[in-house]
């Protein structure tokens, strides 16, 4: 039985990159990859991390292994602020964290053989296990379902689903608390993407590891996360339990990413009030433009079979460049809601913003929108500030960053 409670939290995480110009190379300005990010993830649990392409999920999942160092912010294992520790107390909790990569094919050393690849992590941390190091590698092998008579085998001579096992063989060796799971499927073909997916699922159960999984597959993360956290240039625009992402969606741009989610019923559209719906068979990318979130291929690992898109949210243009982000809300440049904002008719408020908001009819857009960063707030269903002060750190909280977040809401529509 796995204690409740936070094994990773992320305070106000910073990560920027320094653009350099000139012949002295000085630094003039600095890509925003990751922003303020407050993130927590319980023990035993899966906390999926979706966005578009260039939107820092990687970079958070680098600085989180400490591949990279962030700007500022917190890291914390445990309670233990990972960031702030002695070298040698670093070490022993970075064996806590440990990564499984995107590409099975490029991640292993094609020159080592997979008992050396699997064991490296003894060496490099100077760990003799109990009963030796080619007895520990062997268990680790059948723990992920490869037969360990093949541990002298090379990269090569196994199959990507396969290799991605030896990847999670790997990343299993010191014994972590937490997997970060960078695109941990989307290299390997959808037949077995959802046999990867079940091993982590059992992993999960006979180990009670913890899993930050970042995915671009809206689909999958749905299968696995138990809390889902999207991501927008650099921030965390909406975090909660995954049925109240996926069934409730309030910010405009996670809706617009499952809108273009296929859905096997094609008589079930998600819509937001209001949202503007455009039909359509399409099962792609709601941007048109930067196609990294949704499956593009119409099928689900997860064993939905073929299905389609409806009622897609179309953003348009590309995301802003983060070294120039947007002022106010980061995503009020592309937001569907924007323009029905300006145009809403009066209507009784409810508990909405004080001054202003969609049922006032004043054009509140280019004032709170463009000028005013919205914080993660948890908000009551139809869009209400519900109780300011709730933050990623309350488990369970379904939290948004919007100054205009509608409820998602999910209908039958005649075909
Ligand atoms: N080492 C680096 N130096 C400068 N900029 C970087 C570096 N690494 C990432 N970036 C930039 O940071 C932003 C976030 O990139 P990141 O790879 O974290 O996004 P992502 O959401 O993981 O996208 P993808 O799914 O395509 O990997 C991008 O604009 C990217 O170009």
């Amino acid at each position: 039985m796995t204690e409740p409670g936070p094994v990773l939290e992320v305070r106000d995480l910073v990560k920027h990159y320094p653009v350099r110009n000139g012949l002295l190379r000085r630094s003039v300005d600095a890509v925003k990859a990751v922003d303020g990010v407050s993130l927590r993830l319980d023990r035993g649990r899966t906390l999926g991390l979706v966005g578009e392409s260039g939107s820092g999920k990687s970079t958070l999942a680098r600085v989180l292994v400490g591949i990279e160092k962030p700007t500022s912010g917190q890291v914390l294992v445990d309670g233990e602020d990972v960031l702030h520790l002695s070298m040698a107390g670093r070490k022993q909790l970075r064996r806590d964290v440990q990564m499984v990569f995107q590409d099975p094919y490029t991640s292993l050393n094609p020159r080592m053989s997979v008992n050396e690849i699997v064991g490296e992590p003894f060496a490099i941390h100077g760990i003799d296990p109990a009963g030796g190091r080619r007895a520990a590698v062997d268990e680790l092998l059948e723990l992920v379902g490869l037969d360990p008579d093949h541990a002298n085998r090379y990269p090569h001579q196994f199959s990507g689903g396969q290799r991605q096992r030896v990847g999670i063989a790997r990343a299993l060796a010191l014994r972590p608390k937490i997997l970060v799971c960078d695109e941990p499927v989307s290299a390997l073909d959808v037949s077995v993407q959802g046999q990867v997916i079940n091993l982590l699922e059992d992993l999960q159960a006979e180990l009670g590891l913890s899993y930050l999984f970042v995915a671009h597959d809206l689909g999958v993360v749905r299968h696995i996360a138990h809390e889902v956290a999207v991501m927008y240039l650099g921030r965390i625009v909406e975090q909660g339990p995954d049925a109240d992402v996926y069934d409730a969606a309030q910010h405009p741009y996670t809706q617009a990413l499952l809108s273009a989610v296929p859905v096997p019923d094609p008589s079930v559209r998600l819509v937001a009030k209001g949202a503007p719906v455009i039909a359509s068979d399409r099962a792609g990318v709601p941007t048109g433009s930067t196609g990294d979130v949704g499956p593009t291929n119409g099928a689900s690992p997860t064993g939905a079979g073929p299905s389609r898109a409806v009622g897609a949210i179309v953003l348009e243009g590309d995301p802003p460049s983060p070294v120039d982000p947007p002022s106010g809300c980061p995503f009020h440049t592309r937001c569907w809601l924007a323009p029905t904002l300006s145009e809403a008719p009066p209507e009784p408020s409810a508990g909405g913003p004080s001054t202003g908001g969609p049922g006032t009819g004043l054009r509140l857009v280019p004032t709170v929108c463009e000028t005013e960063v919205p914080a993660l707030v948890a908000r009551r269903a139809g869009g209400a500030p519900g109780a300011p002060g709730s933050t990623p750190a309350d488990a369970a909280a379904h939290v948004v960053a919007c100054h205009f977040a509608r409820e998602l809401v999910a209908h039958r529509v005649e075909s």
